[in-house]
């Protein structure tokens, strides 16, 4: 530990420092000195966000909670206490749900409610990632949802997702949840093998004709903004629901057109419908969220998904 002659002690992700009470630097204690868990850590979420907190940040993976045994859980937060919990991890295969609910419930309404109760107990502040997909019941809308706006999920996954929402906001009076949509980042999710521009880019690398639906709109989202997005909320004490997303909309067909403009890509691409398509579960026809509570709490919302792509697609070559 570093100390100097004044007192004050900072901790941050490094090391612990001393400061004097009365300086700019001591205003910043109240952040640099929370010790932040952060569970789904090797997600593609977890690892852009890790590193952009401010504090003594723990990664956390399955090894450490498993939120499918509830057991992990209570025995990790009453012994370690963390200041803040943030819940990146999810049971995430859409499709896979319809056909076996009862792992999408484990994980994202069980697990989660035993995450809930074990941080309420060990006064713990838990930030919780959830998605879009709690909309979709309400065929008509053509406006963007705002935190409240009542949801209506239309598939398993969305209705776990929407159960471990409230499983949060009723057990843990200190919370944040945070619903956001497509996520694409440069780590890709472990469990879906990769994400929606990688896919698209390696079946058109492959030369092989890509047919897309056009009849879903919604938001993706970079990993990178939303991370810097979350990262604010928790140095702001923000509670309560927020959505966050980056700025504009467009179908999934139209963010396909825009990877291959962007990338320089010719791609045999053609628009379908989400009926032709015939994945297995039902996804929303419009499920674009409004972002403009953020600016209540002093954070800047993303800037548009395709700046954020550009943003992607060029950190995706530098590595
Ligand atoms: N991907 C998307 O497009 C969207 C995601 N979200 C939400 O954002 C959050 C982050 O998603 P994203 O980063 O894309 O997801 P990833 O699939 O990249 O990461 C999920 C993480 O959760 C971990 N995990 C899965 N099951 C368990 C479990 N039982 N116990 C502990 N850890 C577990 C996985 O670990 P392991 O590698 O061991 O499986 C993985 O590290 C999730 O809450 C998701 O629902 C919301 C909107 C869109
Ligand atoms: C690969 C592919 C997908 N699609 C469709 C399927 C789907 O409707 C849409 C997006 O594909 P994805 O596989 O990324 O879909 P999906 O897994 O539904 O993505 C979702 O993940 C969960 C975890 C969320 O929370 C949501 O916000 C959302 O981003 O594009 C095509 O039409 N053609 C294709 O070739």
């Amino acid at each position: 530990m570093n100390t100097d002659e004044h007192g004050s002690e900072i901790k941050t992700n490094l090391f612990l420092i001393r400061v004097h009470p009365c300086s700019s630097v001591a205003k910043f204690i109240g952040i640099a000195s929370m010790k932040i868990a952060v569970l789904g850590a090797n997600g593609q979420l977890g690892r852009d966000l890790c590193p952009r907190l401010a504090g003594e940040v723990v990664p956390l993976t399955r090894a450490e909670i498993d939120l499918d045994r509830p057991e992990t859980i209570a025995a990790y937060l009453s012994a370690n206490r963390p200041d803040v919990v943030i819940n990146c991890a999810a049971y995430n295969f859409v499709d896979k749900a319809e056909d076996d609910p009862d792992a999408a419930f484990r994980v994202n309404a069980w697990g989660v409610r035993a995450l809930a109760r074990a941080c309420r107990d060990a006064n713990s502040r838990l930030v919780h990632v959830s998605t879009d997909y709690v909309f979709g019941l309400d065929e008509t809308r053509t406006t963007p949802f705002r935190e409240d706006d009542p949801p209506g999920p239309v598939s398993v996954y969305g209705l776990s997702k929407l159960s471990g929402e409230y499983v949060v906001r009723s057990t843990c009076p200190a919370h944040l949840v945070i619903r956001t949509c497509g996520l694409y980042g440069v780590w890709g999710s472990g469990g879906k093998g990769g994400n929606f521009v990688e896919t698209m880019l390696r079946v058109a690398g492959q030369g092989k004709p890509l047919k897309v639906v056009n009849d879903q709109r919604c938001t993706p989202t970079y990993t990178a903004d939303l991370a810097v997005a979350i990262a604010d909320l928790v140095a702001r004490s923000a509670q309560g629901l927020y959505h966050v997303t980056s700025a504009g909309d467009c179908t999934w067909y139209e963010l396909a057109a825009e990877i291959f403009r962007q990338a320089g890509v010719a791609a045999n691409l053609t628009p379908t419908t989400s009926a032709q398509f015939g994945a297995p579960a039902r996804r929303p026809g419009y499920s674009v969220l409004a972002c403009d509570k953020l600016a209540t709490a002093g954070v800047t919302k993303p800037r548009p998904w395709q700046d954020a792509l550009a943003a992607y697609l060029k950190e995706r070559a530098a590595r």
